[in-house]
């Protein structure tokens, strides 16, 4: 469904990824993880469409992926920006608007009617059907978490992008956050590829680990080089358990490693 042949990434002549090729299945949870600055955050945009290859090809059932957003992709960030001035609701039906009408954004009579629906649906979906007339100020960091999902499934997107979407939440409530992307995930049969530097998390949550590092080094000029993906790790959740310990010893100092 997604094939990345080739594929190079540089900013103002200065690689930032390299040689990167992939294939990807429909229903697949790729967890990304590597050093900061290796370039993750820059593939999910380039897979977003708001940035594209430098060279090679990114391609989407065999077509490139439009140089811009769609309603076919979503994506989360780990800090969430809304309209402070609107409810939870309110935020999700502007969601609505702004996907069916552009930048004027505000629908009218039966259409609205069914924006409101289709936002407590989904708001429901996530947990915070209890919380539509709050302002953002007044939710925790996960609800305005699951506020960025609900918006990013409102165009029921078939592939879903998490940029380190609970990097900022306390263990417990990033536990809640992980059952909640596991059940969204199965029920809406999305493609996910999520960036974490929680290496547990990769694990937990993937059915494909890759890791993101330079092959290449050039100790006198460290920019002369892109990060590739140097694993690539299926890994087998039939019994969701804890990623293999051998497994994760090997790569976590890699990780240390290259972060240092
Ligand atoms: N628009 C841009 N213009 C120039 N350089 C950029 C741009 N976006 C990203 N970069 C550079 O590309 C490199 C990769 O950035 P990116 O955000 O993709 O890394 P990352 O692996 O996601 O990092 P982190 O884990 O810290 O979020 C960095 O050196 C960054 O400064």
């Amino acid at each position: 469904m997604i094939e990345v042949k080739n594929v190079g990434k540089s900013y103002d002549g200065n690689p930032v990824l390299e040689r990167l090729n992939v294939t990807v299945q429909e229903g697949e949870f790729v967890t990304l993880v590597g050093a900061s600055g290796c370039g993750k955050s820059t593939f999910l945009k380039m897979l977003l469409g708001t940035e594209s290859p430098t060279s090679g090809e990114l391609l989407l059932d065999g077509k490139p992926i439009a140089d811009e957003p769609g309603p076919d992709r979503g994506i989360v960030f780990q800090q969430y920006s809304v309209f402070p001035h609107m409810t939870v609701l309110e935020n999700v039906m502007a969601a609505v608007g702004f996907a069916q009408r552009g930048l004027t954004g505000y629908l009218f009579g039966s259409k609205r009617k069914q924006a409101r629906l289709d936002a407590e649906a989904i708001l429901k979906e996530v947990g915070l059907g209890h919380a539509l007339k709050k302002y953002p100020h007044e939710l925790s960091g996960g609800m305005k978490q699951r506020l960025a999902i609900a918006q990013a499934l409102l165009g029921k997107p078939r592939i879903l992008l998490l940029d380190e979407p609970f990097g900022a939440l306390d263990p417990g409530i990033r536990a809640d956050m992980h059952e909640l992307v596991l059940r969204l995930w199965q029920e809406h049969k999305l493609t996910i590829f999520m960036v974490t530097h929680d290496i547990k998390e990769g694990f937990h949550l993937g059915t494909r680990l890759w890791v993101f590092d330079k092959l290449r080094h050039d100790p006198h000029a460290p920019q002369a080089y892109g990060a590739t993906i140097t694993y690539d790790l299926p890994i087998d959740h039939r019994a969701r358990q804890p990623a293999p310990q051998t497994t994760e010893q090997t790569i976590a100092p890699l990780l240390a490693e290259a972060a240092s």
